[in-house]
């Protein structure tokens, strides 16, 4: 049987402790992901899907409960450790990459991360070709801006480089913080179909926060629903292929 790749066992983490406002934001999370999931993620405003992948990603620590990566644990290990094989793309796209570096430099950076420096080539002319053919495949310009600074991009450019940042390095898994919120439809939908080729293509193991049911239900394997700290809904396989809009609908009506 597949192992587990990812568990997060009995997480609880409660805020305001000891006071009338004390709240469980985590509350006692159980969930196995498995080497090649892609699991959507929706849930209201303030239902701890944030809490949820700081707690992934090491920035947020735990009261109780482990996070275990292929068998070991890491509850405790630094944010820049976990770097070593998680990656994570957020919603404001200047958060993935250095402003006044160029689109080269940005992706030069990103296939270090997590290495050893003898690993990696040093030399940029080396590695142009390459990074010419990865932006390539996106489909918007980014292969003619490499030496561009990647504070004149467009927003879309900006978060497809974020996004080929998070995946140069095939990460053990990847955390998609609602990545494409801030862009316009049509870019969105773009980089959404990229996002799902890289992911098929790659075998990723994948979670992404989005507020679009649609996208939540087009894409993946499986779907999550936070509500109130707790993982309310998990579905995958046939289950998840014959979910709809309105079954999901009445679902979210039915928890409120
Ligand atoms: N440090 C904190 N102190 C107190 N409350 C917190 C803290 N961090 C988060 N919360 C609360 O925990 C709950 C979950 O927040 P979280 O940001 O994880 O929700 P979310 O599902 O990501 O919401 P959104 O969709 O709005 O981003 C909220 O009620 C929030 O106010």
């Amino acid at each position: 049987m597949t192992k587990p790749i990812f568990q997060l066992k009995s997480i609880v983490k409660t805020v305001n402790e000891g006071t009338p406002e004390q709240l469980n934001i985590l509350d006692n999370v159980n969930l196995d992901i498995y080497p090649g999931d892609f699991i959507t993620i929706l849930g209201s405003n303030g239902a701890g899907k944030s809490t949820l992948f700081n707690t992934i990603g090491g920035n947020l620590k735990p009261d109780s409960g482990q996070v275990i990566y292929n068998g070991k644990d890491i509850t405790r290990m630094s944010v820049v450790r976990r770097t070593e094989f998680l990656s994570r793309v957020f919603q404001d796209p200047k958060l993935g990459t250095a402003p006044r570096m160029t689109v080269a430099e940005n992706l030069l950076l990103a296939e270090k991360r997590g290495k050893k420096h003898s690993l990696v080539p040093r030399n940029l002319k080396s590695q142009m070709r390459k990074f010419k053919e990865i932006t390539a495949k996106m489909n918007n310009n980014l292969d003619d801006r490499l030496e561009t600074a990647t504070g004149n991009l467009s927003g879309g450019q900006r978060q497809t480089l974020s996004f080929l940042m998070a995946t140069i390095n095939r990460p053990g898994m990847l955390l998609l913080d609602e990545h494409t919120a801030a862009l316009d439809p049509k870019t969105s939908e773009q980089l959404m179909n990229i996002t799902d080729n890289t992911i098929n293509k790659e075998k990723l193991t994948c979670l992404m926060i989005t507020h679009h049911l649609d996208d939540a239900i087009k894409y993946g394997n499986r779907l999550l629903v936070l509500h109130q700290g707790k993982i309310s809904y998990d579905i995958s396989g046939e289950e998840k292929k014959n979910l709809t809009k309105e079954k999901l609908l009445t679902f979210f009506n039915d928890i409120q």
